[in-house]
């Protein structure tokens, strides 16, 4: 274990303690914009404020029509605007020790002077630490609520969906449908070819349910070989035709198993939420629905009919 310098006992030193209060005071009294802005950057790290944050220090030194900021943290892009454009731009690339932290461009009718250019690049570079620990955040964020194999979302980022479901389903009365689906026999082909392969067939599953799907439609990976599509504005009767063409989805898929390509299959269960539902009564009826279709013969779908 590497030795840590040990703290002497120390005597009080006023001096120091009163240029220390006195320090204190002058950064809190400081006029400095670079300091007051990237104080209030140190308050926050949601990106979206901080950026409110930089457009309004900004404009108080080197008025401008428009800030747009673009970036694409953890397969997601975050998109910032503020003011209409005009026609003069000035676009900053942001990075920081090698690493790129977003695209912030400014707008403007009239043309921006050197000066000006210049002071926007002093702000941007006491914004860019601030700015690199909420585009951290969020891809810390992102990484908890996402299956490292095959990229999707997973159980923890399930519940979050299906919680915020239940709700605006009650508020506004649209049907939600889940279809929950699971691969057959797949303990089989991870026994017969390996956990590579069966690693190799999740992840081709998981693309096949993402374009099977509406760009609306979310699917995660919550267990093994399970996944679940949640479909906003769905009826029972559309999410029951959304889990076959994911069935076919999953039987298209092939893979190189020696002589012959590999294939699989999968089973669907279907529940479309009911009013003052619980999401995990609601998680329950589509695990219902998937165990008949599993005891049924497996390949293929059935759906925990609602009374209505
Ligand atoms: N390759 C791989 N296999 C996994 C992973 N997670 C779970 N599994 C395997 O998935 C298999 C699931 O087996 P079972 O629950 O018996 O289900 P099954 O064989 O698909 O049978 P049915 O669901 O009844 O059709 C087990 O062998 C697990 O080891 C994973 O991340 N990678």
């Amino acid at each position: 274990m590497k030795n840590l310098t040990s703290i002497q006992p120390s005597k009080t030193q006023p001096a120091r303690l009163a240029a220390l209060k006195q320090s204190f005071h002058d950064w809190n009294q400081s006029p400095d914009v670079l300091a007051k802005m990237a104080k209030r950057l140190s308050t926050t790290l949601s990106l979206e404020t901080q950026l409110g944050i930089i457009a309004e220090e900004i404009a108080q030194t080197i008025p401008f029509d428009a800030l747009n900021y673009r970036h694409r943290i953890a397969r997601q892009d975050f998109v910032f605007s503020t003011g209409m454009g005009g026609p003069h731009r000035c676009e900053y690339r942001l990075t920081l020790e090698g690493s790129y932290y977003g695209t912030l461009a400014f707008h403007r009718r009239q043309k921006f002077t050197d000066e000006e250019l210049t002071g926007l690049e002093m702000m941007l570079s006491a914004a860019i630490c601030p700015m690199r620990n909420a585009c951290q955040y969020i891809a810390i964020e992102q990484a908890a609520l996402t299956d490292a194999l095959t990229g999707i979302g997973n159980k923890r980022a399930l519940d979050e969906a299906l919680l915020r479901a239940s709700a605006l389903a009650d508020r506004h009365g649209a049907p939600w449908s889940l279809i929950l689906c699971d691969l057959d026999h797949f303990k089989l082909i991870n026994d017969n070819h390996g956990h590579v392969v069966g690693d190799h067939i999740l992840s081709r599953t998981a693309e096949k349910l993402e374009q099977a799907i509406r760009n609306s439609d979310t699917v995660y990976r919550f267990g093994g070989e399970e996944f679940a599509v949640l479909l906003p504005h769905t009826s029972e009767q559309e999410a029951r035709e959304v889990a076959e063409r994911i069935r076919l989805a999953i039987e298209s898929i092939r893979v190189d198993g020696g002589e012959t390509p590999l294939t699989v299959t999968g089973s669907c269960g279907v529940a479309t939420h009911l009013a003052d539902e619980a999401p995990e009564q609601w998680l329950a009826r589509a695990d219902e629905a998937l165990y008949r279709a599993k005891a049924q013969g497996r390949n293929c779908t059935r759906v925990f009919a609602s009374i209505s």
